[in-house]
């Protein structure tokens, strides 16, 4: 409190320099020389021209000393979100990627997965997970767990110790007939379904939420999807799943609900396609069922990185969006290969390059545009950005500290004084975990970890 007029808010700290982030109308917007205040809460409290610290360290009460000055070849750009990762496949992540899904599913996941039975297995894997994405920039993660409610749990605590923002998903599955030993009566998934949202709610994590995970349709009975809609329903929960992803299961949905308009309409009449709905891939969704996601305000995953992995197909991304479907990016592990975003960002880059070879009237989408899906249109789809996404007053500051120009560092700066846009694309495109300097989710520093092992 240092002068009479202070705001009430109380401000923990202020950083300045260069800010890049999107809006709905900008999909780059850079913002030069601004000051940033985050509060106690870790919200942004303000954002203003640097030349104006004397007056704002007077309205806000903070010691302009204390400011935190960015370099000349750094910059904040929001933190990346992940909208579809596996934690569960991280053990395996770079491998078996030598089968189409279905194979890939029988011969490599199931048995993986039935392995987080035991919980230290699954403490282990889970907490490589949850610092790597951090590191890599991950502030917000979408993860699917297994059909263990307790390891399942576990993945929620790890991922609220580092300071991770996360959606956790029991995965529920009643139809298996090639690993048996890794599937649930429709009454075990229902009920474990419960007992896990209500373990979970009970911890009251800031940051880390349940989300209904019916695995596909391929894996749950009518009945199972009918239960898992109704409980989403009556909690207002966030669901996940997987949908279109290569033809061959788009067939097998066809024979296995024949009395159902689309794939999309499976989900639907269950009471699974909401505005917290986040479908996977979707790479062979027709233009009605984009109709269908677009009235229900669903949402759609993309992993270039699995779908190019698998052969399952390519998403136009494009198409998604003039349907106005909300659209974010998954790096999907372990289909997709890569824990990181910024190789979600490639991938969706070079797939609609590779649309553009094919035909070369296709508009490609920009580094512009795939910055925002891995930033804000990431927030949207998982319905989180009123919380975060970009660097707006009243959103939480979730953060990465970028050093384009870090000593050893996979980028070589010859062009001396590149200005912020270009900076950013070298990022993009050329960098990696060593460029992000630090991490913030909701204010507070996650990275480095301050922690030893
Ligand atoms: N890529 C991918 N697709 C799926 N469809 C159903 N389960 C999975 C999975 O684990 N990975
Ligand atoms: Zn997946």
């Amino acid at each position: 409190m240092t002068s009479s007029n202070k705001s009430a808010v109380d401000i923990a700290h202020v950083y300045r320099g260069t800010f890049v982030h999107s809006t709905d109308h900008t999909a780059v917007e850079i913002l030069e020389d601004r000051l940033l205040g985050v509060d106690t809460e870790g919200k942004i409290a303000f954002i203003g021209s640097g030349q104006e610290v004397d007056s704002l360290s007077q309205k806000w009460g903070f010691e302009a000393l204390a400011v935190t000055q960015l370099g000349q070849y750094e910059f904040f750009m929001p933190g990346m979100v992940d909208t579809h990762i596996h934690a569960s496949q991280y053990s395996y992540a770079g491998t078996a990627l030598d089968l189409p899904l279905l194979q890939w599913l029988n011969t490599y996941t199931f048995p993986v997965e039935a392995c987080y039975k035991d919980l230290e297995f699954a403490r282990n894997v889970y907490t490589h997970v949850v610092k790597r994405t951090l590191r890599n920039g991950t502030t917000t993660a979408c993860y699917f767990a297994t059909i263990h409610t307790d390891a399942s749990l576990l993945l929620g605590q790890i991922a609220n110790d580092f300071g991770q923002r996360a959606l956790v998903g029991k995965v529920c599955m009643d139809t298996n007939n090639f690993v048996p030993h890794y599937r649930e009566t429709p009454d075990e998934s229902h009920d474990e379904t419960n007992r896990f949202i209500s373990e979970m709610l009970k911890k009251k994590y800031p940051l880390v939420m349940p989300v209904v995970t019916p695995r596909f349709a391929l894996s749950c009975s009518a009945a199972l999807l009918g239960h898992l809609g109704e409980i989403a329903k009556n909690n207002h929960l966030h669901i996940q799943s997987h949908i279109s992803e290569t033809k061959e299961e788009v067939k097998l949905v066809k024979e296995l609900f024949p009395d159902y308009d689309s794939y999309t309409d499976v989900y639907h009449k269950h009471n699974l396609l909401t505005d917290k709905t986040v479908m996977a891939h979707g790479c062979h969704l027709t233009d009605e069922e984009l109709k269908l996601f677009r009235e229900k305000g669903a949402s759609v995953a993309h992993c270039p990185n699995s779908n190019i992995s698998l052969c399952s197909g390519m998403l136009d991304a494009r198409r998604v969006l003039n349907h106005k479907v909300k659209l974010g990016l998954g790096t999907d592990v372990a289909g997709g290969y890569s824990p990181s975003m910024l190789d979600a960002v490639r991938r969706t880059l070079d797939t609609s390059k590779a649309l553009t070879i094919q035909d070369p009237q296709y508009q490609t989408l920009t580094f512009e545009e795939v910055f925002r899906l891995a930033t804000l249109g990431g927030s949207q789809a998982l319905s989180l950005d009123e919380h975060t996404g970009n660097f707006q007053v009243g959103k939480d500051f979730d953060a990465l500290r970028v050093n384009t120009a870090i000593a050893g560092g996979p980028i070589d700066l010859i062009n001396h004084g590149e200005g912020p846009k270009v900076l950013l694309e070298k990022f993009l495109n050329l960098g990696d975990d060593r460029n992000i300097a630090e991490v913030y989710v909701a204010g507070k520093r996650v990275v480095p970890f301050v922690e030893t092992t």
